[in-house]
């Protein structure tokens, strides 16, 4: 249970302003995060990790020297958005490129994969990489779809250290995969955790029972088996990671391997120890070495009762990399000297973009007002149902799209107000608020409806009336660009099976004759049919993937709220007709 906050919306904002606070020795708040407080040494790579809040110390405790450069941080649950990235990675530019890493979520990849292709067409050369370790994510023939949990620690490690030895941004992307190859983490939860706000524990475990397999948002494990003691929870822990050794390790005998064993938030320390006492024992006796191991709150879950194994297998260049002393608010190990000068920030970091408001004619001056008008309606549906679309993630999800699209619909809705009051077009009304929602919101839903907004703008520009063909244009052109920037398929239980019959039967009304507000309506009844089918579908794509069975019977969430906003925004167009 959360039980000290204020508004459950501001949690995260809050958290972080209190842990900057707390750690000026070592960071330095900036917008989206945090920096090393000495800033980057001139001519050194940065490592700028980042995900959601609720994992803390990942990801702004793990920011120091001998680790991460910077961190971006992200709402409860939900990635950091691409503005909050890209602005942690100018304050934390060094001048030799920036490496961003992160845990392989759908929000996180699309989020950092945008803000590396701005960072780069500003001139700040940026790579990525998403750490994949947990193995009960996804089975060894899609290794590349594991997710990231505690094996993060020591593959931003690696990295950072490899930066601080000056091996330039390539190199050090190289390091982090090696490292990412050879660290696997598997875990056991016996409760949910309770997000602030919420009343409940996002999934529960008879008292008798233990989750296989955890995630770190809720996730309630890929099976179920009797509450072991700690002895029989470790020999699950080693046993099933001895089983997935990585490609180029042939045995465990011999080997030498970092050990990580995590509390995910309240598995208390003396417990985690009397596991570890046996994890340890279990490791010597199949002839692995441990090195430096740590036994702790590494990647946390709120007050999620869990608790994982991570092995990192080294070899040489790894051993030296995860032995070398580092010195941040949550892990500090070794002795290092004094730091070197820092630079100068080779990037200064802007904090807003150039507002200027293109010309606009006094048509789409108008248009504007509607395009407000559909927002406004669009944030209010959003409040209206936002418990109902967080029990619906929750499912199988990581029960925050209700939160979610309420951060985001709200941003959307008060810069589209500022753009149009000064004087702005529709398109970039549209624009404005796309940019918003995606830079309030994080997570997947919020660099998908910053795509919706933005794609529609585009079809409508700033000079024409908008006509119902331009509109059903837009409203396709915003389908094809979520399928591209999300890469789902109509059948993979996301907003996708809504965005694609909304589009085609839209653009075929309008088509066959039908004006804005009848076609409008066709198409958000047709929405509605395409969500309430997705409950018969069985996730292929984002959060609620490893959990497919269980969301049989349920609709998806991204789903759910699509054909609810078409359907309030065809009350705006008839008002407005
Ligand atoms: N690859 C994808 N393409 C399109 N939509 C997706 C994809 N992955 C997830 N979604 C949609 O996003 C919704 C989840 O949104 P939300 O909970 O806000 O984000 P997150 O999963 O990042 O927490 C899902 O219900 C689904 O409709
Ligand atoms: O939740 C996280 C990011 O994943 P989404 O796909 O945005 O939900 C985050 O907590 C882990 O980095």
């Amino acid at each position: 249970m959360t039980r000290l906050f204020n508004d459950p919306a501001a949690f995260a904002d809050e958290a972080l302003e209190g842990f900057a606070a707390a750690h000026r020795r070592w960071v330095r708040p900036v917008t989206g995060g945090v920096v090393r407080a000495g800033g980057t040494p001139g001519g050194q790579v940065s490592v700028v990790v980042g995900g959601g809040s609720g994992h803390y110390p990942a990801f702004s405790g793990l920011v120091g020297r001998g680790l991460a450069h910077g961190a971006a941080v992200g709402n409860v649950f939900a990635s950091p958005s691409a503005a909050q990235i890209r602005s942690v990675a100018r304050a934390a530019h060094g001048g030799a490129g920036v490496l961003l890493m992160y845990g392989n979520y759908a929000g996180d990849v699309l989020h950092f994969g945008q803000a590396a292709e701005r960072l780069t067409a500003d001139g700040v050369p940026a790579l990525t990489y998403a750490v994949t370790d947990d193995v009960a994510s996804a089975g060894p023939g899609e290794a590349g779809k594991r997710r990231g949990i505690a094996g993060d620690l020591p593959v931003f490690k690696a990295a950072a250290v490899a930066a601080e030895r000056g091996l330039p941004l390539r190199e050090v992307r190289d390091v982090a995969a090696h490292a990412g190859a050879r660290t696997r983490s598997f875990g056991i939860a016996f409760s949910g955790c309770t997000l602030p706000g919420a009343d409940h524990p996002l999934f529960t475990v008879p008292a008798s029972r233990m989750a296989v397999g955890l995630g770190i948002h809720g996730e309630p494990g890929i099976g179920e088996a009797e509450l072991p003691t700690a002895d029989e929870a470790a020999e699950l822990l080693v046993a099933t990671l001895l089983k997935e050794l990585p490609e180029d390790v042939a045995a465990p005998a011999g080997q030498r391997a970092a050990v990580i064993l995590n509390g995910l938030g309240s598995v208390k320390y003396e417990e985690l120890f009397v596991v570890y006492r046996k994890v340890a024992a279990l490791l010597a006796e199949a002839g692995v070495e441990t090195v430096d191991p740590e036994v702790g709150e590494l990647v946390t879950s709120f007050d999620m009762a869990g608790v994982s194994l991570t092995l990192t297998w080294l070899d040489d260049l790894l051993e030296d990399l995860w032995r070398a002393p580092a010195d941040t608010p949550a892990y500090r190990k070794g002795v290092l000297g004094e730091p070197e000068a820092s630079a100068a920030p080779a990037t200064p970091a802007p904090d807003t973009e150039d507002e200027a408001i293109p010309a606009a004619s006094d048509a789409s001056r108008r248009a504007a007002g509607t395009v407000l008008a559909a927002l406004e309606a669009l944030a209010a549906t959003v409040d209206t149902h936002v418990d109902e679309l967080g029990r619906i993630d929750a499912v199988a999800g990581d029960g925050d799209h209700g939160i979610g699209m309420q951060r985001g619909s709200t941003a959307a809705r008060e810069a589209a107000r500022a753009a149009r009051d000064l004087g702005a077009g529709a398109a970039t009304v549209l624009a404005h608020a796309g940019d918003a929602w995606a830079d309030k919101a994080g997570g997947t839903s919020g660099a998908l409806w910053g795509t919706i907004l933005r794609s529609v703008g585009t079809a409508l520009g700033d000079q024409e009336a908008p006509t119902a063909a331009r509109v059903a244009e837009g409203v396709a052109g915003a389908s094809a660009a979520v399928q591209r920037l999300g890469g789902a398929e109509v059948g993979d239980k996301t907003m996708v099976d809504v965005l694609v019959p909304f589009a085609a039967a839209l653009t075929g009304a309008v088509a066959a004759g039908d004006g804005l507000t009848a076609a409008w309506d066709r198409a958000a009844t047709a929405a509605a049919g395409a969500a309430a089918a997705t409950a018969d579908l069985l996730p292929r794509k984002g959060r609620a993937r490893p959990h497919a069975e269980r969301s049989l019977g349920t609709p998806d969430a991204g789903a759910h709220s699509l054909a609810l906003i078409t359907r309030a925004v065809h009350g705006v167009l008839l008002d407005h007709q």
